[in-house]
C-alpha cells in the first residue's frame, strides 16, 4: 500500500470527490438494490389471519391467503425471493418432529400455493426442526437431552425432500447439524430434483439476537431456559466459520449464509475473500427489533438507517441480505 504514503496533502484532498453528488455517485463502490433482498415471512394456519409480533413491531404472522398478496407485492417491488417460516400449533409439535415432513403440512401447502400464484418469486424454505419439536430444539434429543446429530439429519432429509417436492426453489438448512448438506444434496440428486438449490446456514452462531424470532414462531416457550450452544457456533470464533463454510461447499451448498448479520460482518468479509462464492447474511430478528425500538423512540431516522444498514452488508461482501426490512427498503429504493 505504498501509494498511501506517497500521496500528500494538499495534492491529495479526498474531500474533492465528496464535494458534489455526481462525483460521490461516480466513485461509490457498492450499491443496494431490491435484487439484494430476501424477505423472511411467517405463515399461519387459517384464512384472513393476521397477528402482530410484539417484539418485532411491523412484522406480522399471516395466513396463506394474506401472505400471497404480500408476497405478490414483494415480487412487484423487485425482491427476488422470500424465506418461509411456519407458525406451528402446539398440537402438532412432538419429540420427533414428524410434522416437519408432512407432505400436506403448512409449509408444503404454502410452497405449492405461492409457486402457483407467483411463479417468478423464489421460495426458500427453512430446513430445521425447531418449529415442530415439543422441546424447541432444532433436532432429535437422545436419552440425556443432547441433540443427536445423525438422527436429526435423517429427519431433516425427509423435511428437505418434502419441501423440494412441493416446489421449493431453495431449501435452507438452518439447523447446524454436521453433514446435513451432503445428505440433502444426495437425496435431491437421487430423486431427480437436481435444480433445487441449497442455501446453507453455514456459520450460524448461538446468538441471543434470535429472541424475537422465537417469539414469532412460538418456539421460545418450548425452548424455555435451554440454549443451542451444542450445535450453533460460539460467537468468539471466526476461523471456525471458514471451516464450516468450506465443508458445506464441499458437500454441495450453492449459497452460504452467515447469521446474525451486523455484529458478524467481519465473518462475511472473511468468507467472501476466502471462498468467493454466493454469500448471504441474515439481519436477524434482534437486529430488526433494536432498529425498530430506536425508530419508535425517535432516536434514529428510520428510512436512512435501514438503507445504510443494508448497504453495509454489501460493502462487507454479502451478495444478498435476509431482512425483515426487505419490503420497506425495496419501496424506498423504488422512489428516487
Ligand atoms: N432454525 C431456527 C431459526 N431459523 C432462523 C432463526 C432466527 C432468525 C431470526 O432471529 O431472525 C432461527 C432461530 C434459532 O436458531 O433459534
Ligand atoms: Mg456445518
Amino acid at each position: 500500500m505504498s501509494f498511501m504514503t506517497t500521496r500528500q496533502f494538499p495534492t491529495s484532498r479526498l474531500r474533492r470527490m465528496r464535494r458534489d453528488d455526481f462525483s460521490r455517485r461516480l466513485m461509490r463502490e457498492h450499491t443496494l438494490t431490491a435484487a439484494d433482498l430476501i424477505w423472511p415471512v411467517f405463515v399461519l394456519e387459517g384464512e384472513g389471519q393476521r397477528e402482530a409480533v410484539p417484539s418485532m413491531p411491523g412484522v406480522e404472522r399471516l395466513s396463506l391467503d394474506l401472505l400471497i398478496e404480500e408476497a405478490r407485492e414483494a415480487f412487484t417491488l423487485g425482491i427476488p425471493a422470500i424465506a418461509l417460516f411456519p407458525v406451528v400449533g402446539t398440537e402438532l409439535k412432538s419429540e420427533l418432529a414428524e410434522e416437519a415432513y408432512n407432505a400436506s403440512g403448512l409449509v408444503q401447502r404454502s410452497v405449492r400455493a405461492l409457486k402457483e400464484a407467483i411463479p417468478g418469486l423464489g421460495i426458500i424454505t427453512d430446513v430445521a426442526l425447531d418449529p415442530y419439536t415439543s422441546h424447541g430444539q432444532d433436532g432429535i434429543l437422545d436419552a440425556v437431552g443432547y441433540v443427536h446429530n445423525d438422527r436429526t439429519v435423517e429427519t431433516l432429509l425427509k423435511q428437505a425432500l418434502s419441501h423440494a417436492e412441493a416446489g421449493a426453489d431453495v431449501v435452507a438448512p438452518s439447523d447446524m447439524m454436521d453433514g446435513r448438506i451432503g445428505s440433502i444434496r444426495h437425496v435431491l440428486e437421487q430423486e431427480q430434483l437436481v435444480n433445487t438449490r441449497i442455501m446453507a446456514y453455514s456459520a450460524k452462531y448461538a446468538s441471543r439476537y434470535y429472541g424475537p424470532f422465537r417469539d414469532a414462531v412460538g418456539s421460545a416457550g418450548n425452548l424455555g431456559k435451554a440454549d443451542k450452544t451444542t450445535y450453533q457456533m460460539d460467537p468468539g470464533n471466526g476461523d471456525e466459520a471458514l471451516h464450516e463454510v468450506a465443508l458445506d461447499l464441499a458437500e454441495g451448498a450453492d449459497m452460504v449464509m452467515i447469521k446474525p448479520g451486523m455484529p458478524y460482518l467481519d465473518v462475511v468479509r472473511r468468507v467472501k475473500d476466502e471462498l468467493r462464492v454466493p454469500t448471504f447474511a441474515y439481519q436477524v430478528s434482534g437486529e430488526y427489533a433494536m432498529h425498530m425500538a430506536a425508530f419508535e423512540n425517535g432516536w434514529l431516522e428510520a428510512d436512512a438507517v435501514i438503507l445504510e444498514s443494508l448497504l453495509c452488508f454489501k460493502r462487507a461482501g454479502a451478495d444478498g441480505v435476509l431482512t425483515y426490512f426487505a419490503k420497506r427498503a425495496a419501496r424506498l429504493l423504488a422512489t428516487p
